[in-house]
Formats: structure tokens, C-alpha cells, sequence
């Protein structure tokens, strides 16, 4: 028998109760992750990756099979999974300092004093290059600072997994850029296990170890995985003149535009 993965997902079915019935959004899944992998799930808007990500982060229950991480079944949200989402959920009144502390305090607060919760919320900050903005509020910072905000508020509970949903997707080309250069170097130093949801092909082949490409819903599944054997650290100036970097992002786009190709009104 083969050894189990720090996360599974066995044979998961997830209908959806609307006012036209039942709704089939996703079928079979399986799926494995290893410690310290990172996993980008990709697909077309409406195939299931953010249903998928939500069955991990424990926010829904699967209708049917199993979900486990480090050896136990997935029965609600823990910090333990924490999750980054395209829209930063900070409190606007509460500094940068304040809103990771929160977390901080949540997760660590009935074991430690009030110096350590402060020292694991400073060290969050400075791992996103943030400390010089702790004593600002929300509404004082660029979309792109309040995104690493969410990141360090996300590492600052030590998740076994870190979820994420499009947390890139809102920002511009450069940010967008600048910010995957710093979760791979986060990433790298913190050896997290990441699932990421994207629609960004680029992104998937830069930060991935194995991409999952799912199929065009209803009863959307996985479709392939593309296992991204590109040596790290990564370099995207570099990357862009490699050939197997350029294979690998062909086979993405391949699957996504020739083989799950949508009919042009459906992807508008
Ligand atoms: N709570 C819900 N009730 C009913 N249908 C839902 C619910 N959540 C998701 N769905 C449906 O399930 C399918 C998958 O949705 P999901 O948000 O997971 O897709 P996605 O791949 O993340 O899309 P996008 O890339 O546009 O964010 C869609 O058809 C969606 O309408």
C-alpha cells in the first residue's frame, strides 16, 4: 500500500442545492499533496477550483468522499489551513500590526504571553517586508501591501497548509509579479505546503511543483497534472528564455484553450 500523503482527497463529489435543483460542480476528485509541495489548481472561471479550495479550508462539507490533512479527516476550518483570498479581509480599523496580532493571539494566545504573541506578529511582517507599514490602517496602503498583509496574517498562525484563492488576481501586472517573487522566497524559507487557485497560466508554471488542470463544469474533475520540474530557486527573467519552462506553460495552455476549450458565448 502506498504510504499516505499529508493531504488527500479521495473520490469527492460536490452538489450544490439551488432553486433549479441540484447542481453537480465537481466529480471524483482525487487528489494528493505532499508536505512542502506547491500545488496551483487552474481551470476555466466556473470549473470548481474555488469549491475545491473551500472543501480543503474545511468552510464546506463534500457530499460525498473523504478529505484529509496530516492524517486527519477535514471537518471545519482550522488554522491549521490557513487561507489567503483574491480580497484581503483586513479589519479597516485596526493597524497592519493589530489585524495579524488578532490572528496571532487567536492561535497562540492561551499558551504564550503578550511579548511572544508580539514578536510572532512582527516577524509575520517583516517576512512580507512590511514592518515599516505595522502602524498603518487598511485604507493607508496599496492593494498590493494589503494582500502581503493577508499573506503574513495567513503564515503568522504556522498553517500546515496555506490555501489560496486568487490572491494575486486583483493586483496589476508589476505587483502581481513583484508578490509571486515573494511568496516563492516565503515559501522557500518557510517550506509551507500551498494550494493555490489561479487563472493565470505564467504564475502556475513559476510557483507550481505539480499543476492541477481541471476540467469545464458541470461534474468538473481533474483533468491532468502537470508535474513542473523546473529547478528552484526560480527566476522568471531566466525562465522565460527556458524551454522546458515554455513546454510546460504550452501543455497548460493546450489543455485549457484545445482540449477544454468553451464555446465562445459561455466564456465571455
Ligand atoms: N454555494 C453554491 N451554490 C450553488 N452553486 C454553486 C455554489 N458555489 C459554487 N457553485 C457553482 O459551482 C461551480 C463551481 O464554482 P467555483 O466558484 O468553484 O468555480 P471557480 O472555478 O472557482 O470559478 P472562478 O474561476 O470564476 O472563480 C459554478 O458553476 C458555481 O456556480
Amino acid at each position: 500500500m502506498s504510504e499516505p500523503k499529508f493531504i488527500e482527497v479521495q473520490q469527492v463529489e460536490m452538489l450544490f442545492d439551488t432553486r433549479k435543483g441540484r447542481f453537480h460542480a465537481l466529480t471524483d476528485v482525487n487528489l494528493k499533496v505532499a508536505r512542502g509541495e506547491f500545488i496551483t489548481l487552474i481551470g476555466h472561471s466556473g470549473c470548481g477550483k474555488s469549491t475545491l479550495l473551500n472543501l480543503l479550508a474545511g468552510l464546506t462539507r463534500a457530499t460525498e468522499g473523504v478529505l484529509i490533512c496530516a492524517g486527519r479527516e477535514i471537518a471545519g476550518p482550522a488554522p491549521e489551513r490557513a487561507v489567503v483570498f483574491q480580497n484581503h479581509s483586513l479589519l479597516p480599523w485596526l493597524t497592519c500590526f493589530e489585524n495579524v496580532y488578532l490572528a496571532v493571539e487567536r492561535v497562540f494566545g492561551a499558551r504564550e504571553g503578550k511579548d511572544k504573541l508580539r514578536a510572532r506578529t512582527a516577524d509575520a511582517l517583516a517576512l512580507v517586508g512590511l514592518t515599516h507599514a505595522a502602524q498603518k490602517r487598511p485604507s493607508e496602503i496599496s492593494g498590493g501591501m494589503k494582500q502581503r498583509v493577508g499573506i503574513a496574517r495567513a503564515l503568522s498562525m504556522e498553517p500546515k497548509v496555506l490555501l489560496m484563492d486568487e490572491p494575486f488576481g486583483a493586483l496589476d501586472a508589476l505587483t502581481r509579479a513583484h508578490l509571486q517573487d515573494e511568496l516563492l522566497r516565503i515559501v522557500a524559507q518557510t517550506e509551507s505546503t500551498v494550494v493555490m487557485v489561479t487563472h493565470d497560466v505564467d504564475e502556475a508554471v513559476l510557483l507550481s511543483d505539480r499543476i492541477v488542470m481541471m476540467t469545464n463544469g458541470p461534474a468538473a474533475t481533474i483533468g491532468e497534472i502537470v508535474d513542473v520540474r523546473l529547478a528552484r530557486p526560480r527566476e522568471r527573467v531566466a525562465l522565460a528564455h527556458d524551454a522546458l519552462y515554455n513546454e510546460y506553460r504550452t501543455r497548460v495552455l493546450e489543455f485549457l484553450y484545445h482540449r477544454q476549450a468553451r464555446p465562445a458565448k459561455e466564456a465571455a
